[in-house]
């Protein structure tokens, strides 16, 4: 059996991976959350990687709140950059190959085509500052590894996403505000979950970086406008186009992924 031990598995991308799981007979998934295995304690990581020993070690963890990110962004990197270096040097230690999730923020957004893993990164949120670090030191630390950089992820079922916040908003508001400054590709979790046990099961060996998204571009005015439309909610619900809604972080203008 093909040990897998999952990180950060409480939120939306680990839930989607459990739910797969009865699927795979011939893997064993060992599922951690924030709470039993914190990737910023190097010691707690290393206890874990010595009792189970895993093949694999897919990441989830990581700090994913892009607002928040801006007023504490010690917090953001000491989880998706030390914690992740932390982890990478308990994988080598342990032969343990790493699968890391990253993300399209770690590009600028001012190119006009798909963004390829040629691309030069140049974030410009510290969200995206702290996990183009965390791919950095993976890069440094491992010669075998897995770094899948994907965009716009959501869950129909688990975790906080646009989807959810979309389909919530729209029990109380007639009108939504929705952004037109910015096109990415929505990308189904439970998608980047098959992808990712695809490559365990297959025993791939295409190691390094990777894009993966779900491959429809589109502004977040477009997914609000699908997401209403796909629950029926046309009727109760306006979507208007916004140009100047405002946040506190920066966000890249395009950030499609070539796959
Ligand atoms: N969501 C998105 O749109 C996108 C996400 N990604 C990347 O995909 C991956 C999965 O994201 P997603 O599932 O959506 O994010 P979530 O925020 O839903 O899940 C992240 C999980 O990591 C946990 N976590 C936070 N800090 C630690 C820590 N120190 N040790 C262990 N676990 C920790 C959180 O636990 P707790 O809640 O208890 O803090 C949470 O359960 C991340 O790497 C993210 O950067 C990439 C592109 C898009
Ligand atoms: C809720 C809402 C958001 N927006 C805007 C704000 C923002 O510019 C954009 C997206 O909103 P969110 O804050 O939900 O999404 P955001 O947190 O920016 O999503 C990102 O999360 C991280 C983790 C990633 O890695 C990225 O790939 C991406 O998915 O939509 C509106 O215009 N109207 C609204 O009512």
């Amino acid at each position: 059996m093909t040990k897998v031990l999952v990180t950060g598995a409480g939120g939306q991308l680990g839930k989607t991976i459990e739910k797969l799981t009865q699927d795979y007979a011939n893997i064993n998934f060992f599922f951690t959350s924030s709470s039993d295995l914190d990737i910023t304690k190097a010691s707690v990581i290393e206890k874990y990687f010595k009792e189970y020993n895993p093949d694999y070690c897919i990441n989830c963890a990581a700090y994913t709140n892009v607002e928040q990110a801006e007023k504490e962004p010690e917090k953001a990197f000491s989880v998706n950059a030390e914690g992740v270096r932390d982890l990478s040097l308990v994988c080598k230690e342990y032969n343990t190959l790493l699968i890391h999730i990253s993300t399209d923020y770690v590009f600028d957004g001012k190119k006009a085509r798909p963004y390829t893993t040629e691309d030069t990164p140049n974030p410009i949120n510290e969200y995206g500052k702290s996990k183009l670090v965390g791919e950095k030191y993976i890069q440094q630390i491992l010669k075998k590894y897995f770094i899948i950089r994907t965009s716009w992820l959501y869950s129909k079922e688990f975790g906080k996403n646009f989807y959810k916040t979309i389909l919530e908003k729209a029990k109380t508001e007639k009108e939504m505000y929705i952004t037109t400054q910015q096109t990415g590709c929505p990308t189904d979790a439970e998608n980047l979950a098959v992808y990712m046990i695809s490559i365990i099961e297959n025993n791939t060996e295409k190691y390094g970086l990777h894009h993966f998204c779900d491959g429809e571009a589109m502004t977040w005015y477009d997914f609000a406008k699908k997401i209403i439309l796909e629950n029926k909610l046309t009727e109760q619900v306006k979507i208007v186009e916004a140009k100047n809604y405002r946040t506190f972080a920066r966000r890249p203008e395009y950030s499609v992924l070539r796959n």
